[in-house]
């Protein structure tokens, strides 16, 4: 059995994982993402973290299983990943010279004990003009992801400053998953930091 699963199909997760330079699995855990409406931004994403690590509980009862979810929140609207182009559209044009907040959860189970967390992270977009919008949605990278951008790829010309962790931008607040893995436990060798 692994010591530690990644309960993710996000190629990000998986990159941002690899940083604290121990073996992992991965478990795909295809749940479904609906919630009630009228749940805060830090509710749904802790709400859908756990959700996700909770299915990959089912199948490996002994290791540290590690659930995530991130949604970009604007003008009091829940941004997820973009149905078509013309949704991916709308959500860069509002977007557009505004600051907006992205959250990412995090649930950890291991046997019966669990914790989550949350991280806000802000982030300032420069003004848009429809060209760039264009060229960026012809770019093909906003469909797999929240807000349709992604700050670490071509979407970093679109930031002009972020306030938090980069990397709960891009999907895992790593530094802090770290330190929480730590104080629930997990046997960290001299090998890793
Ligand atoms: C805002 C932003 C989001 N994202 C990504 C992170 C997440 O992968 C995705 C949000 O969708 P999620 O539903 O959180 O994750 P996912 O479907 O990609 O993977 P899984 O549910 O299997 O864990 O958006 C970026 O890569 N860069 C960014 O700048």
């Amino acid at each position: 059995m692994p010591n530690l699963v990644l309960a993710s199909s996000s190629p990000r997760r998986k990159e941002l994982l690899e940083r604290l330079s121990i073996p992992f699995a991965i478990y795909s855990p295809n749940t479904d993402e609906s919630v009630d409406k009228n749940l805060k931004p830090s509710e749904i994403v802790s709400t859908l973290a756990l959700r996700k690590a909770k299915k990959a509980a089912d199948h490996f009862p002994d290791s540290y299983i590690i659930g995530s979810d991130t949604v970009v929140f604007h003008k009091g609207k829940v941004l997820g990943k973009p149905a078509d182009k013309e949704s991916a559209r709308q959500m860069l044009t509002s977007l557009s010279g505004c600051t907006h907040s992205v959250f990412t959860g995090v649930s950890i189970i291991y046997g019966k004990s669990y914790r989550s967390f949350y991280e806000k992270t802000d982030v300032t977009f420069w003004e848009l003009s429809n060209e760039e919008i264009e060229w960026y949605l012809d770019s093909g990278e906003p469909f797999d992801k929240a807000g349709s951008y992604g700050i670490q790829g071509r979407g970093s010309l679109l930031v002009k400053s972020i306030k938090g962790d980069y990397y709960s931008v891009v999907g895992l607040p790593v530094g802090r998953l770290y330190r929480v893995l730590k104080a629930m436990g997990f046997p960290f060798s001299n090998n890793n930091i």
